[in-house]
C-alpha cells in the first residue's frame, strides 16, 4: 500500500436501512447476531437502527453498542433534541459511537412532508448537529433527498452541519434519482464548496438500479465513505450493495488509484447468507458476487473456457468472496468437455464411442430436464456402457396416447442393422401397449415376468428409472431404462431386454451343441 493510500470508509447501514425493507423485522438478538458478523467482515461502522422508533430498535442498539468490538456503531435520529437524546441513550456504551442527524431538504420534502421553510431547515440542522456533538465527537449529517435540493440550499445547509459539528457529510440520492456523472459532479461541487475537516459519503436507493454505479462515481469524485448495505437491502430497491462496491473497488483498484477498503472480502458469501436468512430476504440467482450463479458456468463454450483457466470467465475468485470455487452445471447448452470433466470427476472414465453416446442422451435428457445431477448421469451412463454398440434394435421413435377414456395405443420405430422397422398395439396401459409393440416389431415372443419403476432423482422432473424382466424358453434377461417421461423409459428398459435376449439368443446359436 503506497503512503498516499487512502481508506474507503465502509458505512454499514443493513441494520437501519436494510432493515426498513418491507416485512423485516429483526429483533435484538438477530440484530446482534448480524453485527457480530460485521464486525468479523471488518465494516468501519455498523448503523446498528433508529432508536426512537421504538423501544425493540432502541435495546437493539444498546445491545450491538455495549457487545460489539471494532466497528464503530452508529444510530439515526432526527433533529428532534429528544431524538438525539435518545439516540445517545442507546449509543453511550460502545467503544466508538456515531450520531447520524439527518433532516430533508428538497422543496418537495420540506413544503409536502416537513411543513418547514429554508430558515426552519437549517436552524433544526444547526441544533441537532450541535446536539449530537455534545454527546459524542463523531457525528454525520445528512440532506435527505440531496439529489432533488437545489445546490445552493444544499451548500447553506452542509456548511451549517459542519459548522455546527458535523464531520461526516453525507449525500443521500434518497430516492435512487442521481446518474453516475451526475452524481459524482455533486460531490465534486460539495467538496469545492463546502469549507471545513469532513468526510464526504455516499447514500446511495436504486430505484434505477444504479446504486453501486452512483456511489463508485462518487468515490471517484472525492468521497470516502460509503453507506451500503449487505445484499443491497434496504427502502424499496434498496441501496448500493457492500458486496458489490467493495468488489468493485478490488477488482478494478485501477480505477480508483490508491483506494481500499479494510472488508475481509472471504466473509462476504457468509454475511450474505447470514442476512438472508435472518431477514427472510431470499438472493436472486444471478446477484452479482453473492448469488448462486456468480461462478456458475452452463454453456459448453464458457465451460470449456474456465476448465481450462477460470478466468476466461471469471474476473472474481470465487474463494476471495468466501464461495466455492467455480462451479460447472451440466444443462442443455453444455459441451462434451464439461460433460467428460464431471464425469471424471464422479470417477467414470468413458471415451470414443459410448461417451459420444452417452453425451447424445445426456442433451436428449437435458432438453426436457432442467438440474443434470450426478444420479442422472450415473444412470445414462450405467445405461449407455450396458448397450452401446452391441445393441440389436434402438429406439427411434416412441408415440403413445392414452387417458382414462379409449384404448391405449403405441407405435414404436427401431433401427437396426437392416434398417428401420416400426410396429403399433393396443394394451391394458401405454407402458404395456408400448411393450407390445416392441415385441411386434422385433418379432420377440417373451413373456414380462417383472417390471419395476423408481426415481433416480427428486422433483417433478425426476428421471425414473425402470428395469423389466423377460423369459422367453428358458432365458432371463432384464433392462434397465431411464428418462424423465415414465413410458419412455419403460419402453427403453423393454427394449434393453429385448437387445440383450437378442444377444443370449445369438450366443446361444453359435454355441456348439454338446451331446452324446
Ligand atoms: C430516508 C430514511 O430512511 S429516513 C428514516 C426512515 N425510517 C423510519 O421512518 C423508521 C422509523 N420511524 C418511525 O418509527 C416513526 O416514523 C417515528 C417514531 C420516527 C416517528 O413516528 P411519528 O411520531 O408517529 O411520526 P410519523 O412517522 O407519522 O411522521 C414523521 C414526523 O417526523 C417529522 N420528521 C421527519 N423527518 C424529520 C427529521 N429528519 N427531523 C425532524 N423531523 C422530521 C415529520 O415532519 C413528521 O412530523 P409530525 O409528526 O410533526 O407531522
Ligand atoms: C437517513 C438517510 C441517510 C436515508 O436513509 C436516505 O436519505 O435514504
Ligand atoms: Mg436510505
Amino acid at each position: 500500500m503506497s503512503q498516499d493510500a487512502e481508506k474507503l470508509i465502509i458505512f454499514d447501514t443493513t441494520l437501519r436501512d436494510g432493515e426498513q425493507s418491507p416485512g423485516i423485522s429483526l429483533d435484538a438478538t438477530e440484530k446482534l447476531e448480524i453485527a457480530e458478523q460485521l464486525a468479523r467482515l471488518n465494516v468501519d461502522y455498523i448503523e446498528a437502527g433508529f432508536p426512537v422508533s421504538s423501544q425493540g430498535d432502541f435495546e437493539a442498539v444498546s445491545l450491538i453498542a455495549s457487545r460489539i468490538q471494532g466497528p464503530v456503531i452508529a444510530a439515526l435520529s432526527r433533529t428532534h433534541l429528544s431524538d438525539v437524546d435518545r439516540c445517545w441513550e442507546a449509543l453511550k456504551h460502545a467503544q466508538q459511537a456515531r450520531i447520524h442527524v439527518f433532516i430533508s431538504t428538497s422543496p418537495v420534502h420540506m413544503e409536502n412532508m416537513l411543513k418547514m421553510n429554508e430558515a426552519q431547515v437549517l436552524s433544526e440542522t444547526r441544533s441537532g448537529v450541535a446536539r449530537a456533538k455534545e454527546h459524542t465527537n463523531d457525528v454525520e449529517f445528512s440532506p435527505q433527498d440531496a439529489t432533488r435540493t437545489p445546490l445552493d440550499f444544499m451548500i447553506e445547509v452542509l456548511q451549517a452541519a459542519v459548522d455546527s459539528g458535523a464531520n461526516t457529510l453525507n449525500v443521500p440520492d434518497t430516492v435512487g434519482y442521481g446518474i453516475p456523472w451526475d452524481f459524482g459532479a455533486l460531490i465534486a461541487y460539495v467538496r469545492k464548496n463546502v469549507s471545513g475537516d469532513y468526510v464526504i459519503s455516499t447514500h446511495c436507493h436504486n430505484d434505477l438500479g444504479l446504486a453501486t454505479a452512483n456511489s463508485l462515481a462518487g468515490v471517484a469524485a472525492g468521497a470516502r465513505q460509503v453507506e451500503v448495505c449487505v445484499n443491497g437491502l434496504g427502502e424499496r430497491a434498496g441501496n448500493a450493495a457492500l458486496e458489490e462496491v467493495v468488489m468493485a473497488l478490488k477488482i478494478r483498484g485501477d480505477q480508483f488509484p490508491g483506494i481500499y477498503s479494510q472488508v475481509k472480502t472471504e466473509e462476504i458469501a457468509r454475511t450474505s447468507r447470514l442476512v438472508s436468512r435472518l431477514t427472510g430476504y431470499p438472493l436472486q440467482y444471478n446477484k452479482a458476487v453473492v448469488g448462486r450463479n456468480a461462478f456458475t458456468h452452463e454453456s459448453g463454450i464458457h465451460q470449456h473456457g474456465v476448465l481450462k483457466d477460470r478466468s476466461t470467465y471469471e474476473i472474481i475468485d470465487a474463494e476471495s468472496v468466501g464461495q466455492k470455487g467455480s462451479q460447472i452445471v451440466l444443462g442443455k447448452h453444455s459441451g462434451r468437455h464439461a460433460f467428460a470433466d464431471t464425469l471424471s470427476k464422479m470417477g467414470i472414465t468413458i471415451v470414443g464411442d459410448a461417451l459420444n453416446a452417452a453425451f447424445a442422451r445426456f442433451k436428449e435428457l437435458a432438453d426436457r430436464k432442467l438440474d443434470i445431477t450426478e444420479a442422472d448421469l450415473e444412470a445414462i451412463v450405467a445405461e449407455e456402457l450396458g448397450t452401446v454398440a452391441t445393441d440389436v434394435y434402438s429406439l427411434e421413435e416412441l408415440h403413445v396416447s392414452g387417458g382414462t377414456v379409449g384404448t391405449p395405443i403405441a407405435k414404436v420405430v427401431l433401427s437396426s442393422e437392416n434398417g428401420k422397422v416400426e410396429a403399433s398395439s393396443e394394451g391394458n396401459g401405454m407402458i404395456d401397449a408400448a411393450g407390445k409393440a416392441i415385441q411386434l416389431a422385433t418379432g420377440t415372443k417373451a413373456n414380462l415376468i417383472g417390471f419395476s419403476v423408481s426415481s433416480v432423482t427428486g422433483g417433478v422432473d425426476a428421471i425414473g428409472d425402470v428395469v423389466v424382466q423377460l423369459e422367453s424358453d428358458g432365458i432371463k434377461v432384464s433392462g434397465k431404462g431411464i428418462s424423465t417421461d415414465v413410458v419412455e423409459a419403460s419402453a427403453r428398459a423393454y427394449l434393453n431386454a429385448v437387445n440383450r435376449l437378442a444377444r443370449a439368443n445369438a450366443r446361444k446359436a453359435t454355441t456348439p451343441e454338446v451331446g452324446p
